[in-house]
């Protein structure tokens, strides 16, 4: 009997897995593993991008797996993992927070139950359980009984690792338990305030969370580093997939720059870029503090600075020596206040100066839907050739983390996530034109705009 479904996945998670050893063996990748030994593998570097084929075949390939689970697992599984989600999270919090992985860390052929009891203070019954928990969710590995041993992946987890800045931010849960009181709420139910969000119904606050953020130098310290290391996973498909040597004629202007981790590592891949990191006050002295630590020490003195500017005010760097660059920003906010912002930079723009939006594009979109004013060499098509099921599947399972990320940031800010056609109404509203649009290997895509010339409007 023919099983369409099943068949169709299993031809293609075959067909996946083959092309990611090709792949692989091309690119003279050493073989994955995830159960002996706690090595880094080159695919698990967050300064490289991942070789083009490995990248689509990977894709395909986690895309598939997903697609089975949702196949073959009964549906009460599936309700009872939901219901119980809460402690995937929990138990990696317990994991991280009272040292257990920086301790496993240290005993890479494992460590009992027994050993973390006596050294951490944490009772081994109840230790045992969670980290039985942690070892179903892949994060280590139950060598013999009550004997626990780290993964390849539990690495992220460590110390200063970029892992562990997105689990150490506070409040998350909070904040996920408060959307279904907000969905319903009401005066928040209809609004589209960054005032009105899950997030001050969670944490009893009518400030808006940038407001609110800038007053707890704790939380303001541990959101800067998950925004860091969001940015860093996405940065090395940035650097490798747009023809930044374009730009060196310019300065680029890191509009809401953070503590400015793109400008530095631009700045240390092409040397003759030259960068301004511009935020609201409170982030200059942090991002002048990275300048200092992770520029390049050979760098021209001055090749990245960091300035206070509101978004918001009139853009004092004006003409063709500036190109503007937004990563990550005006997913904060609302289309009036995105708007808003592309038209400052819009009125600073000199006719040749690029403004670079780089953004989650929701949804997929073919080539062919974005009217290129140049077809840029290197726009990137993503669509995995050799996969047999389609680029929307891909898109909706290889991956959680997009759509994860879109969920959080409605709850903390009323973002909204953006297609294509959503993207192209606010760029034309605030009066510039998209030139191109590059795919990138990463969640996010660059939209490259020019302002529209009195002329042509
Ligand atoms: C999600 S973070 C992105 C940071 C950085 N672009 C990156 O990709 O890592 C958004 C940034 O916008 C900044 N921001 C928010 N409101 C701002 C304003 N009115 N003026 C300037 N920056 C602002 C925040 O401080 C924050 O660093």
């Amino acid at each position: 009997m023919s099983h369409l479904e099943l068949d169709n996945l299993q031809a293609s998670i075959n067909n996946a897995l083959n092309s990611l050893r090709v792949a692989m063996d091309g690119s003279r990748l050493p073989p994955l593993s995830s159960q002996y030994g706690t090595d880094i593998h080159p695919l698990d570097s967050m300064d490289q991008p991942t070789p083009v084929g490995v990248y689509q075949a990977r894709r395909a390939a986690l895309a598939c797996v997903v697609e089975l689970k949702n196949l073959l697992q009964h549906p009460f599984e599936k309700a009872a993992e939901s219901a119980f989600a809460m402690y995937d999270f929990a138990s990696v919090q317990v994991f991280t927070e009272h040292g257990i992985v920086d301790r496993m860390a240290k005993e890479p052929s494992g460590i009992s139950v027994k050993t973390l009891q006596a050294e951490l203070d944490l009772d081994s019954h109840k230790l045992t359980t969670v980290l039985r928990h942690l070892s179903v969710c892949g994060w280590i590995r139950e060598t013999q009984g009550g004997i626990f041993a780290l993964n390849r992946s539990s690495r992220i987890l460590l110390q200063g690792q970029r892992g562990r800045a997105l689990i150490t931010v506070p409040n998350n849960i909070r904040v996920a338990e408060a959307l279904p009181r907000w969905l319903v709420h009401p005066e928040f139910r209809f609004s589209k305030s960054p005032d009105h969000t899950a997030f001050q119904l969670a944490n009893n606050t009518t400030k808006p969370f940038f407001e609110w953020v800038k007053d707890d130098r704790n939380y303001l310290s541990r959101f800067s580093a998950c925004v860091e290391a969001l940015g860093e996973y996405v940065t090395p498909g940035i650097l490798s997939d747009y023809p930044w040597q374009t730009c060196s004629e310019s300065t680029i202007v890191d509009c809401g720059g953070g503590k400015g981790s793109l400008a530095i590592a631009l700045a240390n891949r092409f040397p003759a870029l030259r960068l301004v990191i511009q935020e609201r006050g409170e982030m200059v002295g942090p991002a002048e503090a990275n300048i200092k630590t992770r520029l390049d020490p050979n760098s021209v003195h001055g090749t990245v600075v960091a300035e206070a500017h509101d978004l918001f005010s009139a853009q004092p760097r004006t003409g063709d020596n500036y190109t503007f660059m937004l990563r990550h920003v005006l997913h904060n906010w609302p289309e009036a206040q995105a708007v808003n912002i592309l038209e400052k930079l819009a009125a600073a723009a000199g006719p040749k100066s690029k403004i670079l939006i780089i953004e989650r594009i929701s949804g997929h979109y073919p080539d062919t839907h974005v009217e290129l004013e140049h077809r840029p060499a290197n726009t990137m098509n993503n669509t995995a050739s050799t996969s047999l099921i389609t680029e929307q599947t891909i898109l909706n399972s290889s991956s959680r983390m997009p759509q994860a990320l879109a969920l959080h940031l409605l709850c903390i800010l009323n973002c909204h996530e953006r297609t294509m056609d959503q993207w192209r109404t606010i760029i034309s509203r605030a009066g510039l034109v998209i030139t191109g649009v590059y795919k990138l290997r990463a969640y996010v895509s660059i939209m490259e705009c020019r302002a529209i010339r009195t002329d042509e409007s």
